[in-house]
């Protein structure tokens, strides 16, 4: 039987599939590269253009192959996007999931992992690691999206035949250690993928979004994880669910929190050279300070993380930013569904 990967020609799908065919298992794959590249799916894996809305494409899907779980990654990931344009947030992360989830159903697939963020807990009453029982009190709808997608996972496993492991990611960073993967969206947002083009002398100047925060140097803190680490949670549970354990969720992150100034610094040194720095106002939606206690996803998923190091990230992430431009083919498939699509 097949693992459905949406959106695995995305950042972290993409790796989710390295990891699966390394662990032996047979990948199908469904993107509408919205965001993501057809060339960034490995080889092996069956690729299917398209929405996971499609009820019709989901239907062929599951008729051409025998599909035991979905991992779904499949979504719109830009906060300040969110803000601007929350009802299309709303479709692509909600309304979206609710039909792959209800395909699922029909279909008979049991078992379902899904990316959620930790977004869902918004701003943390006090500067400490936030577990699963922290009040969920999203402060974008990027972050209502995605916790409304968790309810619904939780209402439909009560009532069908289904199971699931809700991942809350925390920031999602670094480039695979094999050299396979790594993050390539186009106008990304995310600060090291940024600070990997400033220091690449790709973007002129990088901005530092707010410089007031009740935080060690007064910018944003946040759990940066290497991506490697966060598909290895994603196989734990797999693993978990096919042992026959029951629904969960689980946060993903070190535990260890770092600025935009350190994360910033430790560019600079994987680089060798400084890059242009400016100081603006905070970001809306942003939170001063997030850091997970992940200790659920290690008792109950039996999670390793073997990264945890900013340095390696870094300089996982400077590396693929520079072998970019040979890596990337010419990605016509994705190009003309851009255009026709208007993302
Ligand atoms: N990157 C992070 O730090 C982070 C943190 C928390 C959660 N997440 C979640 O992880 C998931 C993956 O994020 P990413 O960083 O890899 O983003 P990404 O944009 O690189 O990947 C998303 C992929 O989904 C595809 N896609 C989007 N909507 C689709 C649809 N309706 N049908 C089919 N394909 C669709 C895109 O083309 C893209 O390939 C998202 O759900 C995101 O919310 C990411
Ligand atoms: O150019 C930039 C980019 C970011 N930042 C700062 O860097 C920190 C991290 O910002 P990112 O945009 O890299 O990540 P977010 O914490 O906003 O959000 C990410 O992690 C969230 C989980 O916390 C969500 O899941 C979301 O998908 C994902 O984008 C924040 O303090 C932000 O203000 C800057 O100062 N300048």
């Amino acid at each position: 039987m097949a693992i459905l990967v949406t959106g695995g020609a995305g950042y972290i799908g993409s790796h989710m599939v390295w990891a699966l065919l390394d662990a032996g298992e047979d990948v199908v794959v469904v993107d509408r590269l919205s965001t993501g590249f057809r060339w960034a799916v490995a080889p092996k894996a069956r690729f299917y253009l398209g929405d996971i809305g499609d009820k019709d494409l989901l239907s062929q899907i599951f008729v051409e192959n025998s599909i035991e779980a979905i991992v779904h990654f499949a979504g719109s990931i830009v906060v300040p996007d969110s803000v601007s344009a929350p009802l299309e947030y709303y479709e692509n992360n909600t309304c979206n999931t609710r039909r792959l989830i209800a395909a699922a159903v029909e279909a008979g697939i049991d078992k379902i992992i899904f990316s959620s963020t930790a977004a869902v807990y918004g701003t943390p009453d006090v500067a400490l690691p936030v577990t699963e029982d922290t009040p969920l009190r999203p402060e974008n709808p990027y972050g209502q999206s995605k916790l409304m997608s968790e309810v619904m996972l939780r209402d439909a496993s009560a009532a069908h035949d289904l199971r699931h492991v809700v991942l809350r990611y925390f920031n999602v960073a670094g480039a695979d250690i094999a050299g396979r993967a790594g993050q390539s969206s186009l106008g990304a947002t995310h600060l090291l993928k940024v600070a990997c083009e400033a220091a690449l002398g790709k973007r002129k100047t990088l901005s530092v979004w707010g410089t007031d925060y009740d935080t060690h140097d007064g910018t944003g803190v946040r759990d940066y994880i290497h991506v490697n680490d966060l598909v290895d949670a994603h196989l734990a549970a797999l693993t978990y669910l096919r042992e026959g354990g029951p629904s969960m969720t689980a946060n993903c992150g070190y535990g260890v929190g770092y600025s935009v100034l350190d994360v910033l610094r430790a560019v600079r040194q994987a680089c060798g050279h400084p890059f242009a720095i400016e100081y603006g106002p905070r970001r809306p939606g942003d939170a001063a300070y997030i850091v997970a206690d992940s200790s659920r996803a290690r008792a109950l998923l039996g999670w390793k993380p073997r990264y945890n190091d900013l340095r390696l990230i870094v300089e996982s992430a400077l590396d693929w930013e520079r072998r970019l431009k040979e890596v990337a083919t010419p990605d016509l498939e994705g190009l003309r569904q851009r255009l026709a699509s208007g993302f």
